[in-house]
């Protein structure tokens, strides 16, 4: 029910109660009114009689006292009257007239007791007020009743009965109850117009905030409620609007972000609310994701995460990953989450014809969701049973398709499986670079790009990477700290020591660097005794926390040699990228300039690059 609703009815309500009780009311008032000024009236009535009888008395014409009381009939509003005669009286002076007998059981009552009786009596739809009160013998005044009755003091004489019509003040009363009623009435009517007017803009008010609500919870913050008024009411429409307003803006951004992190535009079928929330809980899960497989060992290890995700997650139990080798031929690496598995889904031409794989050759997303035939070499009754969809993504590394995901689902669900595939390519995101990490190190093994003293990678394999470890930083929009580390006085353990003693100081060295920043930084042997770490995803403050650690393990840790132990230093130069330079080999050569000073500054320290150094080094610019 709605608010003017209730308040029309809550006014008609009071409005009839208080009407009701008014005419009950006024009602009892006049019955009470009439009651005692009807009793008043037939008191004063009767004592005039007893007056007039007692002075026909004494003057001797007590026989003319029935045209005295026909007369007394002709009062206006008065019906009767009618006077009789006790036993004690008609046995002194006879029985009277006719009509002075008793006449009804309420006059022998009063005649009985000596006490007067009123009533309201219905004569014929015309309501008649009665009353019968008796004349008592009293030895007051003169003359009086004793002088010429035979009687006791306190003696019932006789009584009189007089009835009064009662239709004249019925009918004022009736006509006072209507006025009243019609008065109220009026009064109420203009109260339940008036409240109705005051309503309305808060009903409607109401009733449009509760659509606009219903509306934002589905993600439309578009709508707006109408302002009516300018009192309490406009300004809840006025604040609620600007509410709908912030709101509006702030998923706009936030999609707008989502799209640019994504790539696509989060739109739910009818709530984008929704859509977006969904998306940037997986945008989050998806870094979390990364951050866990960058600790993987292995790409296996990443593959298998991932196969796994996609069935807890997404319930995806058919899928494919393939991957590029060097001579261009693709290798399975897992199918639906078998390793060792041969072509399943695929035509195994595409293991020896790499461009036979649709994927592999455009290098982008194939969709046979949508489009059932699009790639011929997919097999869509490879398990027999409901034929099946895929929908294939290229893994693009170092410029060409290093890997393909193909996810494969029945028919019947593609539309499903075509719902998932945005938040599934959020993962696959996070995983590229990784896995062309791994990849990267991997192949570094067995290669040249590794340092063979002390396994670290050397300057070679850094020259190959930083494209990749820049783009990657470039997308994040994340800096990427550079840590150039040098030996302090280590020409002196070569010297005291011999060169053997060196190397082994060098080993232990990039033992205690590894073992000081995450897996997912990079160690370098950069020259004889200089070493580089790169940290991604790190700002300022977090890498000179990093280059502090290294730089107290160094100075804490005693270096085994023939012969004994021995104690080195480390100086630290730090240096951010892009922050200090768009350049990474620039910045490099700040990390450079920032570790020349600080062995200038006397060694085992660490020194964050500052633009000053730069200027110093040539010559103020
Ligand atoms: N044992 C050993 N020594 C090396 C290796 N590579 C470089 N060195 C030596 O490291 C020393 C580097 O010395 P310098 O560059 O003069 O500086 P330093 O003695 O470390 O003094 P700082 O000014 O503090 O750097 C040289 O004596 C090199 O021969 C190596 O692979 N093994």
């Amino acid at each position: 029910m709605t608010l003017n609703r209730k308040v029309t009815l809550l006014f008609v309500a009071l409005a009839t109660s208080i009407l009701v009780a008014l005419v009950i009311i006024s009602l009892y008032a006049f019955r009470s009114f009439a009651l005692t000024s009807s009793t008043a009236h037939v008191k004063t009535a009767a004592e005039i009689v007893r007056v007039h009888l007692t002075e026909s008395m004494i003057n001797g014409t007590i026989g003319k006292r029935e045209q005295f009381l026909e007369r007394l009939m002709e009062v206006q509003g008065l019906s009767m009257a009618r006077v009789i005669r006790s036993p004690l009286v008609s046995k002194q002076f006879g029985e009277g007239l006719q009509r002075e007998m008793v006449a009804d059981r309420i006059e022998a009552q009063v005649l009985r007791d000596g006490q007067p009786r009123f009533s309201i009596i219905d004569e014929i739809g015309e309501p008649v007020f009665r009353g019968t009160i008796p004349y008592i013998a009293s030895s007051r005044g003169t003359p009086n009743c004793l002088q010429c009755h035979q009687v006791n003091e306190g003696d019932v004489l006789g009584a009189v009965t007089i009835e009064l019509l009662l239709s004249g003040l019925r009918k004022h009363a009736m006509t006072s109850v209507v006025s009243i009623i019609i008065t109220v009435a009026v009064f109420s009517l203009l109260a339940i117009v008036g409240a109705r007017r005051l309503m309305l803009p808060v009903g409607d008010t109401a009733t449009e905030i509760g659509e606009v609500v219903q509306r934002a919870l589905k993600g439309q913050f578009k709508a707006r409620v109408t302002q009516r008024t300018t009192d309490d009411i406009g300004l809840i429409a006025a604040h609620v609007n600007r509410l709908l307003g912030y709101l509006e803006q702030g998923l706009a951004s936030i999609v707008e972000r989502v799209a640019q992190l994504t790539g696509r535009m989060p739109s739910g079928i009818d709530n984008q609310l929704e859509a977006t929330i969904d998306m940037v809980n997986s945008l989050a899960d998806a870094a979390t994701f990364k951050i866990t497989i960058e600790e993987d060992e292995t790409k296996a290890e990443i593959y298998d995460r991932f196969g796994r995700l996609l069935t807890e997650r997404f319930g995806l139990l058919e899928y494919s990953f393939y991957e590029t080798l060097d001579n261009g031929h693709l290798q399975v690496i897992a199918v639906d989450g078998e390793n060792g598995h041969g072509c399943l889904w695929c035509d195994p031409q595409i293991l020896v014809r790499g461009e036979r794989c649709r994927a592999r050759r455009a290098g982008h997303m194939v969709d046979g969701l949508t489009q059932e035939h699009i790639c011929t070499a997919f097999v869509p009754d490879a398990k027999g049973g409901e034929v099946r969809r895929h929908y294939c993504v290229p893994i693009i590394q170092s410029g060409v398709v290093g890997a393909v995901v193909q996810l494969v689902t029945p028919a019947t669900t593609a539309a499903c499986l075509a719902l998932q595939v945005p938040y599934i390519l959020m993962f696959i995101r996070e995983m590229a670079p990784v896995l062309e990490a791994k990849r990267l190190t991997e192949t570094l093994r067995e290669s040249s790009l590794q340092d063979a003293m002390t396994g670290l990678h050397n300057r070679r394999f850094l020259e190959e990477y930083v494209e990749t470890l820049v783009a990657t930083a470039k997308r994040h929009q994340t800096g990427l700290a550079i840590l150039l580390l040098d030996l302090d006085y280590f020409k002196m353990v070569n010297d005291t020591h011999g060169h053997d003693a060196g190397d082994a100081v060098l080993k232990s060295i990039a033992e205690l660097l590894k073992q000081n920043v995450r897996a997912s930084d990079l160690v370098i042997r950069f020259g004889g005794e200089e070493f580089l770490i790169l940290l991604p995803d790190t700002d300022g403050a977090a890498a000179l926390k990093v280059a502090e650690k290294i730089r107290s393990a160094v100075e804490q840790y005693k270096f085994r040699i023939a012969g004994g132990e021995l104690k080195k230093t480390i100086s630290v130069g730090v240096a951010l990228f892009p922050e200090d330079s768009e350049t990474f080999w620039q910045t490099l050569k700040y990390a450079d300039v920032a570790l020349y000073r600080a062995k200038d500054e006397g060694r085992n320290r660490v020194l964050r690059f500052a633009p000053a150094m730069w200027q110093d080094e040539n010559g103020g610019y």
